[in-house]
């Protein structure tokens, strides 16, 4: 189960603002007369704007959720509402102003542990909750290599890569496994989301960010993809999905909770 509480995020230009009002205020301390006077009125100008249009500045403002295990949650909105960074926020990708994101999980003798973002590495953190990125990175080399790329990086190391896994996935996505010796160079955008999706799946994280991993596709095979993604959540009784989407068709009657976030503020619709 992932949690996380009032979390907020500022855009870059209030940042900056802030940040220059501090670099103002140690240089007004070693000043005086009327350039300080000047500064002082640039200062307050901006902290008027700050107050009176305080969400022209947030990015996220007080979000707050919990993703149960087991459990496939729909999040829609506009374009540029603040989905996106959400989910990098959620990823450890994008630091947070304020708020926590806490981690539960349960260990074979149904212990439960926590775990804060604020408190583990980055690395680590990635290893339970990964984001699917809207476009994917492939790195030159055949599918294949793409594919046991994470068991070269040290928190993967004692894993081992299961050709027969790929293989039965592939073939539930209408790809033989010929698939595999493909250059992915050469792949089209749906093609490299879904070798995207099998590279993040196989090292079974507890929480999965996706953010629209059906865009590139087609009807067919974005079925398809939905069903495997739902599937694979539904076999590990820890795993959960949040799930940025335009097209709900496919994915909502698999949906137990449904988000709408509107100008970075997130709402329950059921
Ligand atoms: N690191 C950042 N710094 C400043 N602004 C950012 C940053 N990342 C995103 N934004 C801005 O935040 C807003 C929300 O972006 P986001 O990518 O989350 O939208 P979205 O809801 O996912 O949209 P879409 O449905 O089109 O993908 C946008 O205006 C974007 O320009």
């Amino acid at each position: 189960m992932l949690e996380f509480k009032s979390i907020c995020i500022h855009n870059k230009r209030s940042m900056s603002v802030e940040l220059s009002q501090q670099n103002r205020s140690t240089t007004a301390s070693t000043l005086s007369g009327t350039y300080y006077r000047w500064l002082t009125k640039i200062k307050n100008n901006n902290n008027q704007e700050a107050v009176s249009a305080p969400h022209q500045h947030s990015l996220i403002s007080d979000v707050s959720g919990k993703l149960l295990s087991g459990q496939v949650t729909v999040l829609t909105g506009a374009s540029g509402s603040g989905k996106s960074v959400l989910l990098r926020v959620l990823a450890g990708l994008l630091p947070m102003d304020s708020g926590e994101v806490c981690l539960q999980s349960v260990d074979p003798l149904h212990n439960p542990s926590y775990h804060s973002i604020h408190d583990t590495v980055p690395t680590q953190w990635r290893t339970q909750v990964s984001l699917l990125a809207q476009r994917p990175q492939l790195l030159e080399g055949s599918v294949l290599d793409n594919l046991q790329m994470p068991y070269n990086l040290q928190a993967h190391q004692h894993r081992n890569f299961d050709m027969d896994w790929h293989i039965t996935q592939l073939s539930s996505l209408g790809r033989s496994a010929d698939f595999l010796q493909q250059e992915a160079n050469y792949l089209s955008g749906g093609e490299r989301q879904l070798v995207n999706t099998l590279r993040l799946l196989q090292l079974s994280p507890q929480v999965l960010l996706l953010d629209e991993p059906t865009a590139a596709l087609d009807s067919e095979v974005s079925t398809q993809l939905v069903h495997l993604l739902v599937n694979w959540a539904r076999a590990e009784t820890q795993r959960t999905l949040l799930w940025v989407t335009h097209d709900t068709q496919d994915v909502m009657p698999f949906a137990d909770q449904h988000w709408s976030m509107q100008a970075g503020v997130l709402s329950k619709v059921f």
